[in-house]
């Protein structure tokens, strides 16, 4: 928890208390239905929570804004998102319904007002959103044939809409064919061995009617 204060020390002490519960609640929801493996449960902070919060080193969301999480699993990246932008709208997509109830539980136990928690394959969800973000779930050809889609025409912020995903290790060749894809190491942000290879990826998306 220290990790999220050391990276974040504007919180309030109710996001504070809310990033605090989350090892208990998903401590819990694990030992019913296994979403998170137990190595890392036991590092919760570091390889869950913050590296979730490196899109908002990347890209700080403006209230109001509307954010997908493609493949969210248990709530990762959208939950600590979540607690972090309370006056932003998320909606968080899984094609597996047992990881939804997990986010689900841990929504209600946060009592975060600002999450909608869907069960289907985001192919068939619909809606227009400021940012599309991700961690682990597909390459991003496939990625953005799934989503491009879904970008609202107006881009409240000055960054344009688009695709902010979680990768890791050596990207050259996946982004090969997105000349307008930007790399931001994570590196730069958090000291942790953990994030020497993490990077957060931008991909600006047009806006399809
Ligand atoms: C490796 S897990 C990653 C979970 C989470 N993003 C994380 O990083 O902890 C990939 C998740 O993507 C989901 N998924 C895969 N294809 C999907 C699709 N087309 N629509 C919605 N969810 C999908 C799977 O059900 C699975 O929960």
């Amino acid at each position: 928890m220290e990790l999220i204060s050391k990276y974040f020390p504007q919180l309030t002490d109710s996001q504070k208390n809310q990033f605090q519960m989350l090892q208990e609640l998903y401590e819990d929801w694990n030992l019913k239905i296994n979403v998170v493996s137990r190595k890392d449960i036991d590092e919760l902070y570091l390889r869950h929570v913050l590296h979730s919060l490196g899109i908002a080193k990347i890209q700080p969301f403006l209230p109001g804004s509307k954010i997908l999480d493609v493949g969210t699993g248990g709530g990762f990246p959208g939950i600590p998102l979540a607690i972090l932008y309370p006056e932003v709208q998320f909606h968080l997509v899984d094609s597996i319904g047992k990881k939804i109830k997990v986010v689900e539980e841990v929504v209600e136990g946060l009592q975060l007002k600002n999450v909608k928690a869907t069960n289907a394959r985001v192919e068939d969800v619909s809606g227009k959103y400021d940012f599309i973000v991700s961690r682990a779930v597909a390459q991003m050809e496939t990625f953005v044939h799934w989503v491009n889609d879904k970008i609202a025409k107006k881009s409240l912020h000055e960054r344009k809409n688009g695709i902010l995903y979680l990768k890791g290790g050596d990207l050259t060749e996946e982004l090969k064919v997105y000349k307008n894809a930007t790399v931001f190491p994570l590196y730069d942000f958090f000291e942790e061995d953990f994030y020497e290879t993490k990077s957060v990826v931008y991909l600006p998306l047009k806006y399809k009617g």
